[in-house]
């Protein structure tokens, strides 16, 4: 698709303000939970990316009415007419992203069963769902895998269950929440994931009514009730993208307020900016962020599940690693996958070396397993123009930041993709300052 094309013209430092809104991995889910309420809820912050078409998409097919509010970025969802929906054409919806999962519980409580299409969402992996289906079935649900899709079942109401996760799955935690908030009694769940946007999501269901207490070492129990009411809530701001765009700022030598972003939900991803050498200033409204000038320095990085240093980041936050001088180390232990884009930045002049060993100080998941999932970055480098082709949502805004910095012009196919998660990301751009246009 030529229109899918952006010619970018590097080597200008990005300056100015952009402004992100609500989490692209919590507001999917909050519109998911409007589905548990006997009335209407109302979501703010809201914003204008590609998840959040489709789940509105889905929500509508299974009967939620859902219009826009008086104010920008302002969703009403009324779940009142669902029992009588007529659900067509869900195919249609399949591998368009991982959210489609988290319908389950909810479906179950209202109708007794639930079919739910393939998934999409970034190819960085296998992504496999065996979390989700255990606990499904430990709360009572029949779970018949179809290539189509899932067709799921609750003969009787869902009960509470006990469910210890093998690992803290931010999707499989939020499975539970969703699901445990109406079933019959207590739920506890152990080695949780407690990332903001979870926590987010129970502030969201405790609004609704639900009862639910987070307690240390990635417990939360949940007591479920009969009822549950609509919500009214605005989203936590988007912190991966705040830290994208942060890290845009340092690779290209530039200066970016980011308004909407957050300390709290950043502490570990700021913490790292400094020791790179970022500059940050902090203020009520945002954060800006900045390359103060001299020698960027090389690190050693692990991500990690919540309160650790967030996947998501991991890959715009490689790019600023080609600029700093020395032998930096990214060790990712989310993902098995999430290591391919750098092939493109080799291209454009980085040298970075892939692993198959865990090159952290922590063996992880994937050590014996053959990936190559340990990066050792040689900086700097001076990075050229190249072609490059978007693998994934990070990945792709990689690639964008990476072709900001460079000398010359890139041309980034399928840029369309970067539209899932970053809103309105081209009027950003321009509004830096970023040379970019359409190819054709
Ligand atoms: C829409 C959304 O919120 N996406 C985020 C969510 O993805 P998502 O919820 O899909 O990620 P998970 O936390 O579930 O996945 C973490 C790890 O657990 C594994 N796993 C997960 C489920 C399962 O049934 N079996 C299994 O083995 C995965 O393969 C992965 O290795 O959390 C990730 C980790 O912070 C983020 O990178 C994604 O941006
Ligand atoms: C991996 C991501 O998202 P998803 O789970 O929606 O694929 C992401 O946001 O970087």
């Amino acid at each position: 698709m030529t229109d899918d094309v952006l010619l970018v013209h590097g080597g200008t430092p990005l300056e100015g303000e952009i402004h992100v809104r609500g989490a692209k991995n919590l507001v999917p889910k909050a519109m998911v939970a409007a589905l548990l309420g006997s009335t209407p809820s109302r979501l703010r912050n809201v914003p204008d990316i590609r998840d959040v078409k489709v789940v509105r998409g889905l929500l509508e097919l299974h009967g939620v009415t859902v219009r826009g509010g008086d104010v920008s970025g302002e969703l009403l969802l009324d779940p009142t007419h669902v029992e009588s929906a007529t659900v067509a054409d869900i195919d249609a919806h399949a591998g368009s992203s991982r959210i489609p999962i988290l319908f389950c519980g909810p479906l179950l409580h209202r109708l007794g069963r639930a079919f739910i299409p393939g998934l999409g969402g970034c190819h960085i992996g296998d992504r496999p769902i065996d979390f989700h289906l255990e606990v499904l079935r430990h709360f009572g649900a029949t779970v018949d895998k179809r290539p189509e899709g899932l067709y799921l079942e609750a003969p009787q109401r869902l009960r509470g269950a006990k469910i210890e996760l093998p690992y803290p799955s931010v999707g499989t935690t939020e499975q539970v929440l969703l699901t445990a908030v109406m079933a019959e009694g207590t739920t506890e769940l152990r080695n949780a994931a407690v990332e903001p946007e979870i926590t987010d999501l129970i502030c969201v269901l405790q609004k609704m009514g639900a009862i639910i207490t987070m307690d240390t070492d990635r417990v939360i129990r949940i007591t479920g009730v009969d009822r549950l009411e609509g919500y009214n809530h605005r989203a936590i701001p988007d912190r991966l993208e705040a830290a994208s765009w942060a890290c845009a700022a340092l690779a290209t030598g530039g200066n970016i307020y980011v308004r909407g972003a957050q300390q709290q939900p950043m502490m570990t991803f700021l913490n790292v900016f400094r020791k790179v050498g970022g500059a940050f200033e902090i203020d009520d409204d945002g954060i800006r962020f900045w390359h103060p000038g001299g020698a960027l320095q090389a690190i050693a990085l692990e991500t990690d599940v919540a309160p650790g240093f967030q996947t998501d980041w991991q890959q715009p936050l490689v790019v600023a690693l080609t600029q700093a001088s020395g032998l930096s180390i990214v060790h990712e232990t989310v993902y098995e996958s999430r290591l391919g884009f750098t092939s493109a930045l080799n291209q454009m002049g980085a040298t970075i070396q892939l692993y198959r060993e865990c090159l952290g100080g922590t063996p992880c998941r994937f050590g014996q397993r053959n990936f190559l999932h340990s990066a050792v970055i040689s900086g700097p480098s001076k990075l050229q123009g190249a072609e490059l082709v978007i693998p994934d949502l990070r990945g792709g805004f990689s690639y964008l930041i990476a072709a900001l910095a460079a000398q010359g012009t890139s041309a980034v196919h399928g840029i369309d993709l970067i539209n899932r998660g970053y809103e309105n990301f081209m009027q950003k751009l321009a509004d830096l300052g970023a040379h970019v246009e359409m190819g054709g």
